[in-house]
């Protein structure tokens, strides 16, 4: 009797790799849900429809099916799950700790995210020193350059980098082309071939001393408004702050007060806490330059991350293995 293949599970759509996902026929019987809402999903977790499932590459707008992965989910999730390959580099939607001690090992995205995201974090970098909102808004009100004040060159400017990761680095590089100096806080300093010359400061010191601020860091439980009203206080009047991240890195609270007052001059905003709602106050800011979360949003890394995740998910039905596990549960070595 033949045995029979794993199966995995597609959450969401593929959009790019079509080829390299099919070719993964043939390690495993490629399956996608019925559910259209998490307590359908719930549902045919429970109703041993899904049972055989290894491994699961799942999209973010899955979450409109499964919604968080948390520890509800997880106790639904089929026994025979080992594997949750997440296509995107954030994977605030996925709670690590009930999985662990599940023994499912996730993945995510990293590195194939790194150039568009610091070239989007650049743009808003530039439109919030020159204030382009403004005269891009009055133009098409037919009032040409409309309020728009003198902005400032990049050129000298301190540039404060929170988070040193994969796309903290390839940003200091392209702000070292405009002539920025560049400082960075991150949970621990890196090695020297990493930093490339890049100032390790505290985060307080970053916070006091930076022109610019950039939001480069995971969000989680740790990082969840790292920047809210006493360190908006911290910071230079005048300040400019951009975010790529995630919008619950910062209190969008604090952070309307604080462009109310001054103390923030400008923002640029790629990311926001409650997506696809904005804060009102941010969309009545002139001094803020908004963009839909399209940090990732190019044909070629939108084809890279599948590319990638469907790599992670060919290990995994191979080899037992993920190619990027995510750092929670990297040293863990025990998964039997
Ligand atoms: O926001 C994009 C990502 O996390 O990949």
């Amino acid at each position: 009797m033949a045995t029979q293949k794993p199966k995995c599970l597609l959450l969401g759509i593929i959009e790019h790799a079509f080829e390299q996902y099919a070719a993964l026929s043939e390690y495993a019987e490629l399956v996608t849900p019925k559910s259209t809402n998490r307590e359908e999903f719930i549902e045919e977790c429970k109703s041993g429809a899904l049972d055989g499932v290894v491994v699961a590459f799942r999209t973010f707008t899955s979450v409109s099916i499964t919604g968080r992965i948390d520890a509800e989910l997880v106790e639904a999730l089929p026994k025979s799950l080992k594997f949750i390959c997440h296509n995107g580099a954030g994977y605030d939607q996925i709670d690590i700790q009930p999985l662990t001690d599940r023994k499912i090992r996730v993945s995510n995205v990293p590195t194939a995210v790194d150039d568009s995201t610091a070239d989007v974090n650049m743009f808003l970098i530039l439109g919030a020193l020159r204030n382009f909102n403004i005269g891009m808004t009055a133009l098409r009100a037919k009032e040409w350059r409309g309020a728009s004040t003198l902005g400032n060159d990049p050129q000298d400017k301190v540039l404060g980098i929170v988070g040193m990761g994969g796309i903290g680095q390839t940003l200091k590089r392209r702000a070292e082309a405009f002539d920025m100096k560049i400082q960075y806080y991150n949970r621990r300093q890196l090695d020297p071939d990493q930093e490339q010359g890049a100032k390790y400061v505290s985060f307080d010191e970053l916070l006091a001393t930076s022109d610019v601020i950039s939001l480069n860091l995971p969000l989680n439980a740790h990082t969840r408004h790292i920047i809210s009203t006493a360190e908006f206080a911290k910071m230079k009047t005048g300040v400019v702050i951009v975010n790529t991240a995630r919008g619950a890195v910062m209190d969008e609270a604090a952070l309307v007060e604080a462009l109310n007052s001054g103390k923030v001059r400008s923002v640029g905003l790629d990311v926001f806490e409650e997506e696809p709602t904005i804060h009102p106050g941010l969309l009545e800011n002139p001094n803020v330059m908004l963009i839909p979360h399209m940090g990732t949003f190019t044909v070629e890394t939108q084809t890279k991350m599948e590319v990638w995740n469907i790599e992670n998910a060919k290990m995994a039905l191979t080899q037992g293995q993920l190619k990027s596990p995510v750092p929670e549960q990297a040293s863990i070595t025990d998964w039997d």
